[in-house]
């Protein structure tokens, strides 16, 4: 997709939150001066806007800095929102990059069902392997053999090799065979699809402890990245999620998906403010081309209704 085709995709997938920010800023103006009463409401609106507590009154906090008493207008409010928008969302906006040396680079990718993990795993081979990068999947998520199935459609599709082992089988053991796999056929990128069981953390922890040591005694420092898949549709049980893969996983990174479609976007800048782990790609669409690294400026712009 060329970078035009991505900005209206990216105009199209936030329309919803943008839409929903712009009307919650709409209006407040206090008759053209920012005053403190003003910025009370501004900052009411980017909470009920899933910007989350922090990031709105940091926000509030820079405009009172900035601005306060000053004339403002309408627009001229929305475009000082997607500056500082665009402030919090710089210092967290990094691709995933390969770098890994020796190869190949492990990514272990974690997150409940129905984040839209397989998809993004897909998405991410896709995206690597146009920058012709050796791409092997891992089907590490061994709960369910639909989980196995769906990641090998997903192979296919975007044209990598797959791992795979019996429904119920050891996913450590599947994560050594890969690892062997991707040494010998000098694959540059080894993403693992792992269970996503955050209803039993212990499980779950000892699972992903097992996967690390298998790893560890491969190549001591895989997994290079931990790459947790959020769901922006869950709002501020998104961001739950973030603590509790945090305590169990050791979270490199996030990718957040479903942006598209949901009015909730806004939870991409509270994740930013509140955990400023790096953010690797936003999902803005089902199709293989709808992930990318995104241009925080560009997005804070979608987001505050400027774009
Ligand atoms: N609209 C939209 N849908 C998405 C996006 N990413 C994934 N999906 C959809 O979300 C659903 C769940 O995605 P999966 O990739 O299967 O999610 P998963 O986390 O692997 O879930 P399980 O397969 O249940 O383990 C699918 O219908 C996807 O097409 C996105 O960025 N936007």
């Amino acid at each position: 997709m060329s970078d035009a085709g991505w900005s209206e995709k990216l105009l199209g997938g936030f329309r919803k939150t943008s839409d929903r920010l712009s009307e919650n800023l709409t209006g407040i103006t206090g008759g053209g001066k920012l005053d403190d009463a003003t910025l009370d409401e501004i900052e009411d609106a980017l909470i009920i806007s899933d910007l989350g507590p922090s990031a709105a009154s940091r926000i509030r906090g820079r405009l009172a800095e900035k601005r306060l008493g000053a004339q403002i207008t309408q627009i001229g409010l929305k475009e000082a929102v997607a500056e500082e928008i665009a402030d919090i969302l710089r210092p967290v906006a990094k691709p995933l990059e390969v770098t890994a040396f020796p190869r190949p680079q492990v990514i272990l990718v974690i997150g409940v069902n129905g984040s839209g993990k397989t998809t993004t795993i897909a998405k991410l081979a896709h995206l690597f392997t146009e920058d012709d990068y050796g791409v092997l999947l891992a089907a590490g998520d061994t709960f369910r053999a639909a989980a196995i199935g769906q990641l090998a459609t997903w192979a296919e599709r975007a044209g990598v090799d797959l791992v795979r082992g019996p429904e119920g089988g050891d996913p450590a053991s599947i994560v050594f065979d890969a690892v062997k796999q991707a040494t010998d056929t000098g694959i540059d990128a080894l993403i693992v699809d792992t269970a996503g069981r955050l209803q039993n953390k212990r499980e779950l922890m000892d699972e992903l402890q097992k996967i690390r040591r298998v790893l560890g005694r491969l190549n001591p420092e895989a997994p290079h990245d931990v790459v947790l898949v959020l769901d922006a549709t869950n709002g501020q049980n998104a961001l739950s999620q973030i603590d509790v893969f945090k305590e169990v996983a050791g979270v490199t990174g996030l990718i957040m998906t479903k942006l598209d479609g949901t009015a909730r976007g806004g939870v991409l800048v509270a994740a930013a403010e509140q955990y400023g782990l790096p953010i690797h790609a936003i999902g803005v669409g089902e199709k293989m081309e709808d992930l990318r690294a995104f241009d925080p400026d560009l997005v804070a712009r979608v987001i505050a209704g400027v774009a």
